[in-house]
């Protein structure tokens, strides 16, 4: 009796044993199909052996194999393996999670066809056109290079341009073909000389054999990316692949253009949610194939097979989107540490403010500490002041004293950036004669007031509603906006220097396609003169001309009751802050805040992130939190409360496990989303290991517990918020 184990796209902590017929061929890391519960499904083969516990007569047959070849190899399967235990979730959902969707619904791995846009040998002489769009579209595939047509609309690029260029034989489709990249000699484009910081960092990193962590904790605009880009030479050269993971490829197209620009020879690959399936299916083959030299990426690159990898890459490493919120809740800068350590090459970790977490591994040399203090086109260090808004007249927001320095650089032809963590208008509308918050009607949170739309839209659950024209409660007309939004901002703005073009970028005014591109042209244009945004504007972009940066809502950060708000708004400061003054003069960064005295404030002003960080490390430290302890949250959610509250209740022990604390169950911050109460226990443990087996303990309890069923629940080891 041959017997194939196999797993399914289940939230079941199990694998499922399947009669295999002799004349089938299949492998570990192949797809079947299989009858499971009256339906056809897509399985992942995992091992073959003779004998299984499941009765002789339920035992069914496997109806079909469906790869040729293996769509994971031994090294994925063991890494996944690694994921669902590290993350206590299901090895089915984990397998599913890491294959691309094509793949998942059985579809096949074969060649994709995709066309790929390039310059004509008479476009590369870049001639001047009459049409703005066609102009830029010449530039981007000339400072770029070829490029996927779908990447091309991506960036804002409308049909009709293409086509207008196409007929000008200035730019050709073709349909990529497989070559072999690692034969053709390298070709780079231009770069600078390394000062001397970056070129120690990188012959460390050339010098490496074998798998190694670096930590580049360099300041912002020290020059990181270069690192990357010449620590890449090396690998490319022995003709290796490199994954390059980003927070959020679509909010800096420059990023992905500075690695082409270097490597304009080399087939570079993305990775990121506005691919389409097909495309998606594309990168991963290219990768597994070695056919992509670099891949670039985000979170989800990660689960990416590589034929030969040599790198991996991780930018702004301390950014919270590598962690992903639901499903399988991982944390791809994590598991880049496992993959390089499996694949036996380095991991280049690089950010001006990093993670706790990350750098307490490099303080006690798990990872190597190097660093870059200088900024790289500068010399000048940002300066920070404190405004204190105790008692000052507001106007708009804004202090006079910041008004003024507004006023001061604009006069001096500098750009200016205003930074406030909340889109919309108002964050509430209220009552002014009885006090009547206006809050969601299925949440524990007030809706946002958006005056374009002239609508209260709930940022948690979507909901939106109009605007009461009288008080529910006292039928008073004087119903206004509470708080400040980034759309109420841009207009005061608007209004307060109204020959001078403001710029907003937040989630709203980027929703079109293309439109967050054009907002970043025109402000590397010099066009936008102030711009307003959420910290959408915080991320790795290079705006050379701006020197004043305001910064609204510092407070919202320094009181709050996640343990990790305080490192977060120090990252952001840090990060916004260095949008300023990135080239020529320095940059003044203003924080309004009416806790001018706040140690955490002072300390980052004076001293620096990195300061502030092994301050609060200390902290951590003294409370025994991560990274000195490990957390896990179980959350759960449904219509009725006893229901959630039943079911945590019911998976705290009598008597303690050892080595294990629990706390709840408690209510999560926002109790309540779209009609759901939510609710958690939280698990604090000294060792990794305890940590892991009491979870996957509790996961089998669970599996067995009928109330399991009327909740939504899930496990969050390693959270990154309570939420
Ligand atoms: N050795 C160098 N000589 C001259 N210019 C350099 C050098 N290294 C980097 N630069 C330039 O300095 C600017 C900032 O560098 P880069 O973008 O690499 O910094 P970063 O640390 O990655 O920035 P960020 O703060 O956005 O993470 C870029 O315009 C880059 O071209
Ligand atoms: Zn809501």
């Amino acid at each position: 009796m041959l017997i194939l184990e196999v797993a399914l796209k289940l939230p079941l902590h199990r694998t499922f044993d399947y009669l295999l017929a002799p004349t089938m061929q299949v492998e570990a890391g192949m797809r079947v199909t299989v009858n499971f519960a009256n339906r056809r499904c897509t399985a992942i083969a995992l091992v073959k052996k003779d004998d299984t516990d499941v009765p002789k007569e339920k035992l069914k047959q496997i109806i079909e194999v469906l790869d040729e070849h293996p769509v994971f190899n031994q090294a994925q399967l063991s890494f996944l393996h690694f994921v669902s235990q590290y993350y206590c979730h299901p090895i089915g959902d984990t397998l599913f999670t890491a294959l691309p969707a094509v793949l998942r619904d059985g579809g096949s791995p074969d060649k994709t066809q995709i066309p790929i846009v390039r310059l004509t040998e008479k476009g590369q002489k870049l001639p001047t056109l009459r049409a703005k769009k066609q102009q830029a579209l010449l530039s981007q595939l000339y400072e770029g290079g070829a490029i996927k047509l779908s990447e091309l609309k991506a960036l804002g690029f409308a049909s009709q341009t293409i086509k207008a260029l196409e007929e000008k034989a200035l730019i050709s489709q073709s349909i990529e073909h497989d070559s072999d990249w690692s034969q053709n000699e390298l070709q780079l484009g231009e770069k600078p000389r390394l000062n001397d910081q970056q070129a120690t960092i990188c012959s460390a990193v050339n010098a490496q054999v074998g798998y190694r962590t670096f930590l580049i904790e360099g300041v912002t605009g020290s020059g990181k990316t270069e690192v990357y880009l010449q620590s890449l030479e090396n690998i490319i050269k022995a003709g290796k692949q490199a994954l390059i993971l980003v927070p959020e490829i679509g909010l800096t197209p420059q990023t992905v253009n500075r690695f082409k620009k270097r490597f304009n020879n080399l087939p570079i690959d993305l990775w990121h949610s506005n691919l389409t399936d097909n495309e998606r299916l594309h990168t991963w083959r290219r990768a597994e194939k070695g056919l992509s030299a670099l891949v670039i990426g985000t979170r989800s690159a990660i689960f990416l097979p590589f034929q030969n990898l040599g790198m991996i890459i991780v930018d702004e490493e301390h950014d919270n989107s590598f962690k992903q919120q639901e499903g399988l809740r991982y944390h791809a800068r994590d598991l880049a540490a496992f993959r390089a350590h499996q694949a036996h090459c380095p991991l280049l970790l690089g950010t001006a403010t990093p993670a706790l977490e990350t750098l307490h591994k490099a303080i006690t040399n798990k990872y190597q500490l190097v660093t870059l203090s200088k900024r790289a086109q500068t010399q000048h260090d940002n300066q920070f002041h404190l405004v204190d808004m105790k008692g000052q007249p507001e106007q708009g927001g804004f202090s006079p004293m910041s008004l003024h320095w507004m006023e001061k650089t604009l006069a001096r032809g500098k750009q200016v950036m205003v930074f406030l963590n909340r889109r919309g208008f108002a964050p509430t509308l209220m009552c002014h004669e009885c006090g009547w918050l206006n809050t969601c009607k299925h949440c524990s949170t007030s809706a946002t007031y958006h005056k374009n739309m002239n609508r209260l839209v709930c940022h948690h659950c979507g909901e939106q509603d109009f605007v009461p024209r009288q008080c529910p409660d006292c039928g008073s007309t004087q119903i206004m906006p509470t708080g400040l939004g980034t759309e109420q901002l841009e207009g005061f703005l608007s209004e307060r220097f109204d020959d001078i073009p403001v710029t907003r970028i937040d989630r709203d005014s980027t929703r079109r396609k293309g439109s967050l591109e054009s907002a970043l042209e025109e402000i590397n244009q010099g066009g936008a003169r102030i711009l307003v945004g959420t910290q959408m504007l915080a991320k790795g972009h290079h705006f050379a001309d701006v020197s004043l940066v305001i910064i609204l809502d510092v407070d919202s950060g320094l009181y709050s009751c996640d343990f990790r708000a305080t490192e977060q708004m120090a990252q952001l400061i840090t990060q916004v802050a260095g949008r300023a003054g990135r080239a020529g003069e320095a940059g003044t960064v203003l924080l309004q805040t009416h806790f001018p005295e706040h140690p955490l404030l002072q300390d980052l002003i004076n001293n620096g992130y990195g300061d502030f960080a092994r301050y609060a490390l200390q902290e951590r430290e003294e409370a025994m939190l991560p990274p000195f302890a490990h957390l896990a949250i179980i959350r759960a959610e449904a219509t009725n409360i006893n229901t959630v509250l039943r079911f945590l209740s019911d998976l705290v022990p009598a008597t303690p496990y050892p080595g294990i604390q629990l706390l709840g169950p408690i209510p999560a911050p926002l109790e309540r989303i779209a009609g759901k109460f939510r609710y958690q226990l939280h698990i604090h443990a000294q060792q990794r290991t305890v940590l892991r087996d009491y979870l996957s303990q509790l996961a089998r309890y669970i599996a067995t517990h009928e109330s399991a069923n009327r909740v939504r629940w899930s496990i969050d080891v390693d959270p990154m918020d309570s939420y």
